[in-house]
């Protein structure tokens, strides 16, 4: 990033008692950002969220808004908006109601409220109709675009969402990733969102970050964290993944216990004398024993195959362990449960990881 962040976390650390949950966080958000955090459940995502938007106090470190520090400003006062998974709307009142609510608080004249509300419905494509139902009669899609609209209403510098789609089902939260991405391209809304679902943060962030144990493993953006991630943890929170030990010798040769490996082939990141990980994801193995040259093979038995709706899954027991494979429905593998399979794979699908196994 050129510019320096909208949103600066520099050495924050965050204690419970004995307890670090989060171990000097230095972060910089950028202006219109849309930022995931993505970790493992207790990794420390709620309580950093927390921290942001003033519903607790940091330990030490310091938090920056533009060229104001804010770590020590009340909640109320912070120029910042939470989205909740249970959304916190009020039941008993309308949807106009809600969505006008933080203006009311401002003591904005009735006419500039409704004006704006309806403004708001437009936005999350919710009928003007909506202004007179009540929460009660909205269904659980419906109040998470009304949540979003009464959070707009507050006009926040920066969006915080702590897993708002968590408790919808499948198709609404896709659906509403999509429109939650469509928001903020529409708004050039800073936002900065928590989950667990991987998924989510591809669909839909500039930037994703990985958290573990109150400390980012990795941040950049979707596409580099999936072909490229720096650790173990990383990869396999990533998705399906296939890591191979390998090691290459003081001349440069590549040896590795579970894989043949073509005569002459490099990983740039592999030094002489150094060992690691080869990464491959599961849709870059092909089935060697038809032909087509390969850097890398490997042998097994196909143990299982499983229909991912428009993918197929495929383990191959080897002599290593179990290796996953995913191919289209119409790339779909000519090899039945049992039989013996070559698979091959090349360099420039893979990544090196310099981890020991
Ligand atoms: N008030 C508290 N007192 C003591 N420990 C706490 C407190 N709040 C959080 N923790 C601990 O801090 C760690 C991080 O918790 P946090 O809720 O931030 O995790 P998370 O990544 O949001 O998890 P989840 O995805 O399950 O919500 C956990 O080990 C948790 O037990």
């Amino acid at each position: 990033m050129d510019s320096p962040g909208l949103l600066r976390l520099r050495g924050v650390v965050k204690r419970f008692g004995n307890f670090t949950a989060l171990k000097g966080i230095d972060l910089d958000i950028a202006e219109g950002e849309f930022f995931t955090i993505v970790g493992p459940s207790g990794s420390g995502k709620s309580t950093m969220i927390r921290l942001l938007v003033g519903m607790d106090e940091v330990t030490e470190g310091e938090i920056w808004l533009r060229d104001k520090r804010i770590d020590q400003t009340p909640a109320n006062l912070r120029p910042t908006c939470m989205v909740f998974q249970s959304l916190a709307l009020f039941p008993h009142m309308t949807v106009g109601q809600n969505i006008e609510f933080p203006m009311k608080i401002r003591k904005e004249a009735p006419a500039k409220r409704r004006a704006r509300a309806e403004e708001l419905l437009d936005l999350l494509r919710l009928p003007r109709r909506y202004y007179d139902k009540r929460i009660s009669q909205c269904s659980g899609g419906e109040r998470q675009r009304v949540a979003l609209a009464r959070a707009l209403a507050f006009d926040p510098e920066i969006l915080f969402f702590d897993e708002p789609l968590s408790a919808l089902d499948y198709r609404l939260r896709k659906t509403l990733e999509k429109e939650l991405k469509d928001l903020h391209t529409r708004t050039g809304k800073t936002f900065v969102y928590i989950t667990h679902s991987l998924e989510e943060a591809m669909v839909m962030s500039d930037r994703i970050a990985i958290m573990k144990d109150g400390q980012f493993e990795q941040i950049a953006v979707a596409d580099q964290i999936y072909s490229a991630p720096v650790s173990r943890f990383v990869a396999e929170f990533m998705g399906e993944v296939n890591l191979f030990p390998l090691r290459a010798g003081a001349d440069g040769r590549i040896e590795s216990p579970t894989l043949s490996v073509r005569p002459g082939v490099a990983l740039s990141d592999l030094a002489p004398g150094h060992d690691g990980l080869l990464m491959v994801r599961p849709e870059y193995l092909r089935l060697a024993d038809s032909g087509g040259s390969f850097d890398f093979t490997l042998s097994g038995v196909v143990h299982g195959e499983y229909a991912l709706g428009s993918r197929i899954q495929y383990e191959i027991k080897t002599e290593n362990g179990m290796v996953t494979v995913e191919k289209l429905r119409e790339e779909r593998l000519s090899a039945a449960e049992g039989q013996k399979v070559t698979l091959g794979f090349n360099a420039a699908n893979t990544h090196f990881i310099g981890e020991a196994a």
